[in-house]
């Protein structure tokens, strides 16, 4: 099986509703995103999926919360459960680039989604594999 990851960031505001600290008003933060696609066979030019192309698709799905109050956006409305955590948004990515990878090629899968609040904490989204 081969692994590949790529790396992009954007700038948004956020803040936890009802958390006890300064997170409770709204900051912002370079948010840095990673992503990492697996799969068992490499194409003619010995790669797994063009960087480039992974780069692309994951910038289309982070174009969408750059520059934005992330409070404010339909997935993370609400507060609670739905905050836009780091948690909360390494879930939404993943699963906005699931469709997208496996669309470009049948045995690609997304292997995880790291998002990086701060160069020090970060949060992992990724589906358990079945037992085989
Ligand atoms: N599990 C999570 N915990 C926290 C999250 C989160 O997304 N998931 N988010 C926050 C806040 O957004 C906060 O901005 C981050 O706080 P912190 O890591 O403490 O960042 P600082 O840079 O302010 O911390 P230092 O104390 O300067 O290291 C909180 N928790
Ligand atoms: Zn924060």
């Amino acid at each position: 099986m081969y692994e590949l990851s790529i790396r992009t960031r954007f700038a948004a505001a956020h803040c936890i509703e009802d958390y006890k600290g300064p997170c409770s008003r709204v900051h912002g933060h370079t948010w840095q995103i990673e992503a990492t696609v697996l799969g068992p066979q490499l194409n003619r030019l010995g790669m797994l999926i063009d960087f480039q192309d992974l780069k692309r698709i994951l910038k289309n799905i982070v174009h969408k919360l750059d520059h934005q109050n992330l409070n404010e956006l339909e997935p993370f409305k609400g507060g609670g459960e739905k905050s836009p955590t780091a948690e909360n948004l390494a879930r939404y990515i993943f699963e906005q680039l699931k469709p997208e990878i496996t669309a470009m090629q049948g045995d690609l899968r997304v292997g995880l989604v790291r998002v990086w609040e701060s160069p020090d904490a970060s949060a992992v989204y990724k589906e358990v594999q079945p037992l085989s």
